[in-house]
This record gives structure tokens, C-alpha cells and sequence, in this order.
């Protein structure tokens, strides 16, 4: 069975919302999904170990990752001295009160730290919404993003009113993307052996 994690930090909700949204992607697959709040995570390194995928997720404050996020990435740096997760897949998420919000920058530093453990990065993989006289705010990946899952929660809002149903629907494509490279690239590696 294809596992894959899906560790995340939210401030206040609303990108425990794209979490939840990821996490519903990958169950439409046969993978088993596992959802790891970063609070939690020194309850789940044998979870993290044992997934072959795992999908990061951080809220953009300050046009970065969160600081709680960041204290998780660093904790990480144990793993990484044993390379413990070289050849897991990856991707990425993050949502942010404004439309662009500097968001790119959160899913490149995502990317850098999936790097830096000799992950593969899975993208997006779909092409950007809302960007043509018939799109609208109900595209599919309507941020326009291709290294990750990108959403928007209004400022005043809490997490009942968004992020909007678009941007769940684009996170669930990710999760459900990555669950199925992984079980791709789990196959491969059983027919290798
Ligand atoms: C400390 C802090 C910094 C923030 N910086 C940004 C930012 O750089 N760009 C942006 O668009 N929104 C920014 N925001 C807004 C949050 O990204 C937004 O409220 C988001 O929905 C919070 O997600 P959460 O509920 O999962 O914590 C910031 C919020 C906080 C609390």
C-alpha cells in the first residue's frame, strides 16, 4: 500500500483546510493518506519515515514558510544527516490572504527543502485557471501556479469561508497527483529489485 504524508502548518486554520482538501486527493487513490499537524510531528518520524511520499504545506507569512513550519524543516536536518528520506516523492502547498502574496517564494523554499533530502518534487501539473476573458475564480489552479498547490483565504475570514472551493479542488489534484506518481515510482522499484 502506497502511503503518503502530508505534513502542514496553519496558523488559524485555513491551510488546515488545503491540507484536509490534499488529503482527500490521495484517498481517491488506494494510497493511505496521513495528515501530521508540524505540532505533532515528533509523534510521526516513524511516519514520515515510512511514507514513500510526503507533501509539505505552510501557510505564506512574510513571504515565507511560518516560522512554525521552519522549526519543523530544521528538526528535519536530523533526517537528513542520514539521508532517511532520499528517493521519497514530494510536493507542495501554501495558502495566503493576498491574491499573489509572495506565495511562490513558500513553495520554493517547499522545493529547496525537498531538495536538500534528495526528494524527487512532483509539480502541479495543471495549467493555469482564470487567465483568459472565459476564466473565472472557479478554475481549477486559477492562482496559476505550477511548482505547487496555491490558495487564498481572505484576511477577515476564518476558514469557513475559505480557501474557496477552487483552490480545495486544486489542492485535492495534487494529492491525488502525487499519490499516483508514487505508487508509479513504488511499482518501479519492486520490478527493479
Ligand atoms: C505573521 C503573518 C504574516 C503574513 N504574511 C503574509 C504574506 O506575506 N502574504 C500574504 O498574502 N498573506 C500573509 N499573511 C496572511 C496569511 O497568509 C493568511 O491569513 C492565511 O490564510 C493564514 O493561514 P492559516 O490560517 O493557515 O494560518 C500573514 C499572516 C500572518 C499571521
Amino acid at each position: 500500500m502506497t502511503k503518503v504524508a502530508i505534513v502542514f502548518h496553519s496558523g488559524y486554520g485555513h491551510t488546515a483546510k488545503q491540507a484536509e482538501a490534499v488529503r482527500n486527493g490521495v484517498a481517491r487513490t488506494k494510497a493511505t493518506p496521513i495528515l501530521i499537524p508540524v505540532e505533532e510531528a515528533d509523534n510521526h518520524w516513524d511516519d514520515l519515515k515510512a511514507a514513500d511520499a510526503i507533501i509539505f504545506g505552510s501557510p505564506t507569512y512574510m513571504g515565507s514558510v511560518s516560522g512554525e513550519f521552519k522549526a519543523f524543516a530544521d528538526k528535519s536536518s536530523k533526517v537528513w544527516f542520514e539521508q532517511g528520506w532520499k528517493d521519497k516523492i514530494a510536493a507542495g502547498f501554501t495558502n495566503s490572504s493576498s491574491l499573489n502574496g509572495d506565495k511562490h517564494s513558500t513553495l520554493q523554499q517547499l522545493s529547496l527543502l525537498a531538495a536538500q533530502h534528495g526528494m524527487h518534487w512532483v509539480s502541479l501539473g495543471l495549467m493555469p485557471g482564470n487567465n483568459s476573458s472565459t476564466g473565472s475564480n472557479e478554475d481549477l489552479n486559477r492562482l496559476g501556479a505550477s511548482l505547487g498547490a496555491m490558495a487564498q483565504s481572505n484576511a477577515d475570514q476564518g476558514p469557513e469561508h475559505g480557501p474557496i472551493p477552487s483552490d480545495l479542488e486544486t489542492a485535492a489534484h495534487l494529492g491525488e497527483r502525487v499519490a499516483k506518481v508514487a505508487a508509479q515510482f513504488v511499482a518501479a522499484k519492486k520490478q527493479a529489485a
